[in-house]
């Protein structure tokens, strides 16, 4: 009942973030522009409030024979306005077959499930759990790193699966952010698949960098060793982490490799990849997960 109760509040206090305030850095990535929105323009255009319009005008000029040429001299910047668009665009798109399943995504620890997934919550209009947070909400506000040093893994692994599960049968229409771990225990995958799950995949290089740079205080499983540099240090542990429990993360329904989605957009580095980027391709793998479910 207690974490029933924990649940519902936090139901009600997680905020969905404004991905206008990711911190990451603002980029005039016109091939993105080029790929995505070439395929959308018009209905981005049809799309448009009259105010917005004004200030996209140079994007409703653009002719398909002339964009390339725009698009070379960099004269036709996209905005977040542009990415949000076709966001949300493809949100609408693959809503109606979700159907009112929630979503889980699951991934190495830093591969983004809560930045992305908070994104995609707010594309849908579902609300958005951490399952860190709940867990850390169910033990009176206890965080992960204490739960883990006072009363070890097992007791986390027993907590992670009771949130997984009471987030299976209340709820419908959550993105749900789900520890690191979560994948390793066959039980939470019963929970798992009562909705739609998104496996981040992302490679080691590029987590042992987000995880450097931000250090390692909340991440327990990460945080023993401190003989080496920062980046270093998580690229072992990591890897072992992964030898681990790499083939776990396979159970997803969708996989969005940021790898994939590089060269799909012709980047040169998976750091150029925005979150926004990444919540799109998710919504595309969810549809061919749905359309092959479908039998399509
Ligand atoms: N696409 C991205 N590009 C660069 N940095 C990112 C991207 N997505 C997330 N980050 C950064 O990486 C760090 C980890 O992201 P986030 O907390 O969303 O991951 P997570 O998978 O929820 O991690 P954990 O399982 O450890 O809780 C954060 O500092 C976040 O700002
Ligand atoms: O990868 C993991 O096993 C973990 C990831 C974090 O999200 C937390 O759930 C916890 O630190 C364990």
């Amino acid at each position: 009942m207690e974490a029933a109760i924990a649940v519902q509040r936090f139901h009600y206090s997680s905020p969905c973030i404004d991905w206008r305030n990711f911190e990451g850095k603002p980029r005039g990535s016109l091939r993105y522009y080029s790929h995505r929105i070439k395929e959308n323009k018009r209905l981005i255009i049809a799309d448009l409030q009259p105010d917005k319009r004004r200030r996209d005008h140079r994007q409703r000029s653009v002719s398909d024979k002339n964009s390339s040429a725009l698009l070379e001299t960099g004269e036709l910047l996209h905005s977040p306005f542009d990415e949000e668009v076709v966001l949300k665009r493809k949100a609408e798109e693959v809503k109606p077959y979700i159907n009112g399943r929630s979503m889980y995504l699951v991934g190495m620890m830093g591969s983004g499930k809560t930045t992305v997934g908070k994104i995609m919550a707010k594309a849908l209009g579902y609300t958005f759990f951490d399952c860190d947070t709940l867990i850390e909400e169910s033990m009176n506000g206890t965080s992960v790193a204490e739960i883990f040093e006072h009363f070890g893994e097992g007791v986390f692994r027993e907590k992670e699966t009771e949130a997984l599960k009471k987030l299976s049968l209340m709820y419908h229409q959550v993105v749900v952010s789900t520890g690191g771990g979560a994948v390793i225990r066959p039980i939470n995958w019963k929970y798992m698949h009562k909705g739609i799950s998104i496996w981040l995949d992302v490679p080691l290089e590029a987590l042992a960098q987000r995880i450097a740079a931000v250090g390692t205080n909340s991440r327990p499983l990460l945080h023993d060793d401190k003989s080496g540099d920062p980046y270093t240090v998580a690229l072992n542990r990591l890897s072992t982490i992964w030898e681990a429990r790499g083939e776990a993360y396979a159970n997803a329904s969708a996989r969005v490799s940021l790898e994939n989605i590089t060269s799909k957009l012709g980047y040169r580095n998976v750091s150029d990849l925005t979150p926004i980027d990444i919540a799109i391709e998710a919504f595309e793998q969810v549809q061919s997960f749905l359309n092959k479910e479908d039998g399509f």
